[in-house]
């Protein structure tokens, strides 16, 4: 499986392709809504979550309610493009054009300098459209694929909020994977504790006062995958490595841990590896779960707890200074509308982006083009692996 988007933030739509879902996967449009209007919540947004409704439509690889084994095209209009077609025109300007919203002065933390340079878009709002997080939207459609097909094997996948401006939540590890998915979703911050949810949604407010910006800490949690998916027999098949190189790939994304993750460099092996016990029932299963369920770029069986750190959103009301890229003179940085935290939507993402990398593994490792047969041969490998 693999899939590419393309959109701009404020261009008509969103696309997503998607290629390798095997036939005969039932997939209906509200499945990828829930996904979609779950992004699109969270404390901490702009007003910009207010104008969009997203919505997908589901154009080619779908009929009758059934996967057809061909590509999957999913769109997402934006619904902001009325207010901007004179800005994203696709007509070429005239000379004496009045280009309003003209972006010179880089804003630190974003694409824009970087990307302008590359690109050669003097005008750096052609950076900020493709680099902004609304992208995500069309990940997640993606992702919502990748769930179905997951959940048909008994896999499940919960995202949510562990920590935000150096607020804590705590979640208890032996929540199920689905009272952590409600849980989560009935907070408004997406996270279990409610005082610490109060704490974080007050530092949300004070963050937008301030017109200053905050991070926070995701976690993925999964369970059902089987053993041994990814490998460890060349680099680039470590499934913990792809899933690591997901989270990072998520809009200011900067760093990822499974299980004690950083934390494991303060213990001895002792208090980090998982003992292994056998149960008839169970099979092979470990007495903890510290490594987070990767062993040697597989998955040990165990649940899968990945974290991903999310830096302060770029774009602040109160800038910091940057250079007129027209003059060479500083300035303060642009200004564009913009999220105080976006950590609980970002949550969303997460899950969804792991979600891809797990339904790729398993399409990789039982290569199937008719769904049933997929399923078939998991539910076999499954008990070979109870056996074994
Ligand atoms: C869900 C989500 C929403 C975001 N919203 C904003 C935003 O409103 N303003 C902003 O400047 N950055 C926002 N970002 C972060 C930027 O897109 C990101 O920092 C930028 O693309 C530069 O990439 P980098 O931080 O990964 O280097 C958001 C990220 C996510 C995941
Ligand atoms: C549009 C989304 O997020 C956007 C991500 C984003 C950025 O710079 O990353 C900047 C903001 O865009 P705008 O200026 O249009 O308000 C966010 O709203 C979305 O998540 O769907």
């Amino acid at each position: 499986m693999r899939y590419l988007t393309s959109g701009e933030s404020h261009g008509k739509q969103l696309t997503t392709i998607i290629e390798g879902v095997p036939s005969h996967l039932p997939l209906v449009p509200e499945q990828i809504n829930e996904s979609l209007i779950r992004r699109q919540g969270g404390y901490g947004r702009g007003r910009r979550m207010q104008i969009e409704k997203d919505l997908v439509d589901i154009t080619s690889g779908v009929r009758h309610g059934y996967t057809l084994g061909s590509p999957i095209s999913l769109v997402v209009h934006n619904d902001d493009f009325k207010h901007w077609i004179n800005i994203m025109g696709e007509d070429p300007l005239p000379e004496d054009a009045d280009v309003k919203r003209t972006i010179s002065r880089p804003r630190p933390g974003h694409a824009d300098l970087n990307g302008g340079m590359k690109y050669g878009h003097r005008d750096m709002r052609n950076v900020l459209e493709r680099s902004s997080a609304r992208e995500t939207a069309a990940r997640v459609g993606a992702g919502a694929v990748a769930k179905v097909l997951l959940r048909e094997l008994g896999i499940e996948v919960a995202g949510y909020v562990r920590e935000i401006a150096g607020i804590v939540s705590e979640v208890d590890e032996n929540l199920s994977v689905e009272e952590r998915a409600r849980i989560s979703e009935d907070s408004p911050v997406r996270t279990f504790d409610e005082s610490a949810a109060e704490k974080m949604m007050k530092a949300i407010d004070i963050a937008k006062k301030e017109g200053d910006s905050i991070g926070g800490v995701c976690e993925v949690y999964v369970e059902g995958m089987p053993p041994g998916m990814g490998s460890y027999v060349q680099y680039d098949r470590k499934l913990d490595a792809k899933i690591a190189g997901a989270v990072m790939s998520i809009n200011a994304f900067k760093g990822v841990e499974f299980g004690l993750g950083f934390e494991a460099a303060r213990h001895n092996g002792s208090e980090v590896h998982d003992e292994i016990l056998w149960d008839k029932d169970r099979g092979y299963y470990r007495r903890t779960n510290r490594l987070g369920g990767f062993e040697g770029g597989m998955t040990s069986g165990m649940p899968i707890v990945v974290k991903g750190v999310m830096k302060p959103i770029p774009t602040l009301y109160k800038p910091l200074q940057s250079v007129d890229i027209e003059t060479k003179e500083p300035f303060q940085a642009s200004i564009e509308r913009s999220d105080s935290c976006a950590v609980p939507a970002a949550s969303v993402v997460m899950e969804h982006v792991v979600a891809f990398e797990l339904a790729k593994a398993i399409t990789e490792e039982f290569p199937a083009d008719y769904f049933p047969r997929l399923k078939k041969a998991v539910d076999e490998y499954r008990e070979e692996m109870r056996e074994f």
